[in-house]
This record gives structure tokens, C-alpha cells and sequence, in this order.
């Protein structure tokens, strides 16, 4: 069961969704407060990397700065790949809300993977206590996500809950405010971007970047919607023969297959979770239909593939992106979690 804040600790606590992609912080009566890149940026020449910046400033450093300047990611597959990376994250992250430091020491809550491992969870830990944090409480993304989407989990019924994040794909049954079965997947929307980067890379000699890539993938879910395989998609790159940046169009068609083999991975963990969920809770999530979270759920072709392989009703949940940050929102507001 979810026990919410009591008031005395409110003022000092905050919500994290410490995604692979995007982090984004809630505080007690200010909503979102932070959302940007879960990236760091550090001076690369010193024998001890220095921290320069975190977030969006470090982003659009990225390939625009002479200085040697190295990208950390800290987080790989929803979980934390990289202890100073994520240490400083949560410093950044602390001195960004900075008014709420004169509470004194910040305790957060923190979504986590639902299948994350006990070391994988000490190690959150440890980052945020060495950012400065108190011991912070963890709980699982899925579970958040219904709360943030204002499912009533406490009810004894069945809810299926699908996190198609840049680094995980979870699928949970949620029942009685507990997860009673999981089924993650370590890759999500960004296993697809590189995908796409390999496609082109050995099919046409073409070589194109992450965000290239991330547009690209974008670009497909919003053809393969409207115009369907007939559409065409535009990508940027450099030709790897001449070295030189060019702009390709092609069928969407072309690129389809791997776009059908990252959604044929998600369908089997769908199919895989439904299986093994007992009748009683089958019921209710036959009647509910099963929800659609996370950014990658902005792609409606999943909720449709899924629909057609399961014959369940599915569809992306409305403020996809931030169900977990609203689910996180409302713990830490103390408002009752039905
Ligand atoms: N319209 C869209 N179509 C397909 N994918 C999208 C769309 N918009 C965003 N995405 C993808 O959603 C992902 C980001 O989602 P989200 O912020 O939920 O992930 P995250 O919380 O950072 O990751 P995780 O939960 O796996 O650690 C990225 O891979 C992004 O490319």
C-alpha cells in the first residue's frame, strides 16, 4: 500500500521521475518544477572530470562547443548507469528548486522501475544521499503512473498499465495499490532511434545522429498514423562515401520493419503479462482496456498494435509524458491515493 506525506514533511519533499530520457521534479504546491534531458555535461581535459551543467544548457552543448567537453548519461535501460553522472544530476536538480533548501535536508520520492534490482536501488540511493537528499523513499513507475492518471488502485480490480519510456518498457497489473505482476522490457523508445541509426548505416552508407534518429522515429509514428505505408519521412545525415551532410527522402514503407520489430517486442510483453494474469484480475482490465504511458505511447500505432494482437482495447492515456511526475505529485501533496 502507498502511505502519502504527512503534512509536518511535505514542505520538504520532492518528486522525481528520474527517467533515462527526462527528468522531471514536482513540488508541494508549485506542480512541475524542473523538466529537462536527463544529461550532464563535464570538462573532459581535467584528470577528475569537472561538472559544468546538466539538463537543456547541456543538451545543446552537444557537438556546438570547441572546448573538450564530455556528455554523461546517467541513466541506461531506466536505470542509473553512471554514480557521479547521477549525483550530480540530483545536486543540479537541488540547486535548480533551490528556495525549498531553506526547509532544511530535501527528502525525495523517487520512481523506480518496477523490476529494479536491490543494488540497482541502494545505488539511487546512495546518489541521492551523497547529492545531499535524505534517505529517499522509491516507488514503482508503473504504480505511480495510475495514481498520476487517477486510477482507483485500491480497488481489488485489475488495471494494466503500459511505461513505454526511452530506456524501459514496463508493463504492470496493478490491483489492491500494489503491482501484482511485471513485465519489463530493458529498451525502449531509444533501442528504436538506434535501430534506425544501424539501418542506415549499413543499408545506405548513411550516417545519422540521435536526434536525427529521434525525429526520424517521430516523423514514422506520425505518417504511419495518417498516411500509413504510403507516406514518406525525411531524414538528415552525412554520406558516409563523400563524407558530406545530405537530406533523404523514402517510403515509409523502408524503414517499417524496424519499426515493426521494436512494436512486435512490446506486443510480446503485453501478451506475455496477460497470460500470466489470474482470471479475476483478466476481468477488469478486459473491461478497463489496458493504458498506454510514457512518451512512447504518443506513438497511437502501439496502442493499435497492441489492440490487434490481443484483441484488448488499448489507447495512450492523456498527458502521457507526465503521468509518473502527476503520480509522484500527488504522494507528495498528501491527497489521498484511492
Ligand atoms: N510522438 C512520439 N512518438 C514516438 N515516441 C516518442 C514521441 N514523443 C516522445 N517519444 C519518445 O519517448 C521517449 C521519452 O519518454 P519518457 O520521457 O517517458 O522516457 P523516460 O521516462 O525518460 O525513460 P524511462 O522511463 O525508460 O527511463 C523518448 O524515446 C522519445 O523519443
Amino acid at each position: 500500500m502507498i502511505s502519502t506525506s504527512p503534512s509536518a514533511t511535505r514542505k520538504r519533499t520532492l518528486g522525481i521521475d528520474l527517467g533515462t530520457a527526462n527528468t522531471v521534479v514536482v513540488a508541494p504546491g508549485a506542480g512541475i518544477v524542473y523538466d529537462e534531458p536527463t544529461v550532464c555535461c563535464f570538462q573532459a581535459y581535467d584528470a577528475v572530470p569537472r561538472f559544468v551543467t546538466a539538463g537543456t544548457e547541456a543538451r545543446n552543448f552537444v557537438g556546438r562547443v570547441a572546448k573538450p567537453l564530455k556528455i554523461v548519461r546517467p541513466l541506461r535501460n531506466g536505470v542509473l548507469s553512471d554514480m557521479v553522472a547521477t549525483r550530480e544530476l540530483f545536486q543540479f536538480v537541488r540547486r535548480s528548486v533551490g528556495p525549498l533548501r531553506r526547509f532544511g535536508k530535501i527528502r525525495p520520492d523517487i520512481g523506480i522501475p518496477a523490476d529494479a534490482t536491490q543494488s540497482e536501488r541502494r545505488a539511487l540511493e546512495t546518489a541521492a544521499m551523497d547529492a545531499g537528499f535524505a534517505r529517499p523513499r522509491l516507488f514503482s513507475e508503473p504504480l505511480l503512473a495510475a495514481i498520476g492518471l487517477d486510477l482507483d488502485i485500491a480497488e481489488p480490480r485489475g488495471r494494466m498499465i503500459v511505461d513505454c519510456g526511452a530506456g524501459t518498457t514496463e508493463v504492470a497489473v496493478i490491483s489492491l495499490g500494489g503491482v501484482c505482476l511485471s513485465k519489463a522490457a530493458r529498451g525502449g523508445g531509444e533501442a528504436l532511434d538506434q535501430a534506425l541509426i544501424d539501418y542506415f548505416a549499413s543499408h545506405h552508407r548513411f550516417k545519422i545522429g540521435h536526434s536525427s534518429a529521434e525525429a526520424l522515429k517521430i516523423q514514422l509514428s506520425n505518417v504511419l498514423a495518417g498516411d500509413g505505408e504510403k507516406g514518406w519521412v525525411e531524414v538528415r545525415g552525412l554520406e558516409m562515401a563523400t563524407g558530406l551532410p545530405r537530406t533523404v527522402q523514402m517510403p515509409a514503407a523502408e524503414v517499417l520493419p524496424v519499426w515493426l520489430k521494436h512494436v512486435e517486442q512490446i506486443v510480446h510483453i503485453v501478451r506475455d503479462a496477460l497470460s500470466e494474469t489470474p482470471p479475476g484480475l483478466s476481468e477488469g482490465i478486459l473491461e478497463d482496456g489496458i493504458t498506454l504511458t510514457g512518451g512512447g505511447a504518443l506513438d497511437r500505432m502501439i496502442a493499435d498494435s497492441i489492440e490487434a494482437e490481443t484483441g484488448v482495447r488499448a489507447y495512450a492515456a492523456e498527458g502521457a509524458l507526465h503521468s509518473v511526475a502527476r503520480g509522484l505529485e500527488r504522494l507528495i501533496e498528501g491527497s489521498s491515493v484511492r
